[in-house]
């Protein structure tokens, strides 16, 4: 029986692609403070009221454009990714996952894999950049899940990684990998992140300065240009600029004819690349006279996640497991 665990935590999706599936995974996600930090006593009337009886029609309408045979992709990849990892690392480390919101919960994974005799666990969000509103909310329900617990198990928390080479190797062979397989050379690469309200970054969150670290590194590993654009507005206050969708309307009067649009700040393909960048942002690209447009898969449960993961993983492990755990690299 393994007495390490490691949990893989991403932020959650609907349970399926209808209106009230979709209604209930926002009302409890749109209700954490760490994701909308409005005093409650103003935000709940409005996200009961206008956000909880429009807003979830037309998300569950473009989650179903998006739909896999066996669920959500968030949840599909996050799985795999989960699975694949357990093969890796064998029976003496226990790997499993969670999502912040929805299910699987975190409290029922993390009790789990106590029940089952971890006692040294590592938290692994899936975000490369800190951000109070995905990192910070999912080790909150992790420890308030550990304090309703007697006998808790040892704790280590796998920090950003924003910049670890580890993690810009496997965005540069990825992307090199998924560009050699299209029809076309893209003029211009484009990051797109999900965006914040530009007013966390004042208020401390590292989040927009880990996000221009990586495509700085990821360009430099690349040898060519990376730009930098955030996508996911929501609500009225300004974003981190520039929005990705504007940033592809405005493109082909650049002379840019064709692009590729990479979504590094994503462990796994979800609503937001697949929908709003893979079919949305293509359709304002070519409206806007584009050419050519292609959206590269995040890392999902990808050969080149499994190394970055292992390797991440064998670092914060370190200590708990003896060497046989040590990096590795592609082709060893
Ligand atoms: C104030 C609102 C939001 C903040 C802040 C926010 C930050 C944030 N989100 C992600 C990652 C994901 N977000 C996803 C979906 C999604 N995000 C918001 C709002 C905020 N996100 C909404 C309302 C939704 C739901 C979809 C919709 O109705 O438009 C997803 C995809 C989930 C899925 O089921 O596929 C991800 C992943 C990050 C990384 C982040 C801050 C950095
Ligand atoms: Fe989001
Ligand atoms: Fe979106």
């Amino acid at each position: 029986m393994a007495n390490i665990g490691v949990l893989l935590i991403n932020l959650g999706t609907p349970d399926a692609p209808d209106t009230a599936s979709v209604r209930r995974y926002l009302g409890e996600f749109l209700s954490d403070q760490r994701v909308v930090e409005i005093p409650k006593l103003l935000w709940q009337p409005i996200l009961r009221g206008p956000i909880l009886l429009t807003r979830p029609a037309k998300s569950a309408k473009a989650y179903r454009e998006v739909w896999l045979d066996e669920g959500s992709p968030l949840a599909v990849y996050t799985c795999e990714t989960a699975a694949r990892l357990q093969e890796l690392t064998g029976p003496e480390i226990r790997v499993d996952w969670a999502m912040r919101y929805g299910k699987p919960s975190i409290a029922d994974r993390l009790n789990a894999m106590i029940a089952e005799g971890c006692s040294r666990i590592l938290l692994a969000p899936l975000y490369p950049q800190y951000c109070a509103a995905t990192t910070a909310t999912a080790l909150d329900a992790c420890y308030a899940a550990l304090a309703r617990l007697r006998v808790q198990p040892a704790i280590r928390t796998l920090p950003p990684y924003y910049a670890d080479p580890s993690y810009i190797e496997a965005l540069r062979t990825s992307t090199e990998r998924q560009l050699a397989a299209l029809d076309f050379k893209p003029d211009m690469l484009l990051a797109s992140f999900h965006g914040m309200p530009e007013r966390t970054r004042t208020l401390g969150d590292p989040y927009y300065d880990q996000c221009r670290a990586s495509v700085k590194l990821l360009q430099d590993a690349l040898g060519r240009e990376v730009r930098l654009s955030f996508q996911s507005r929501f609500g009225r206050a300004k974003w981190l600029g520039p929005a990705t969708d504007e940033t592809l309307r405005e493109l082909p009067a650049q002379a840019v004819r064709s692009v590729a649009v990479l979504t590094p700040g994503f462990s796994a393909d979800c609503l937001e690349t697949l929908e709003e960048i893979a079919m949305r942002g293509r359709e304002d690209f070519l409206a806007a006279g584009g050419e050519a447009f292609a959206h590269l898969p995040c890392l999902n449960a990808s050969p080149e996640a499994m190394i970055l993961y292992r390797n991440l993983i064998g670092r914060e492990l370190a200590g708990w497991v003896q060497d046989e755990f040590r990096p590795i690299r592609e082709g060893n």
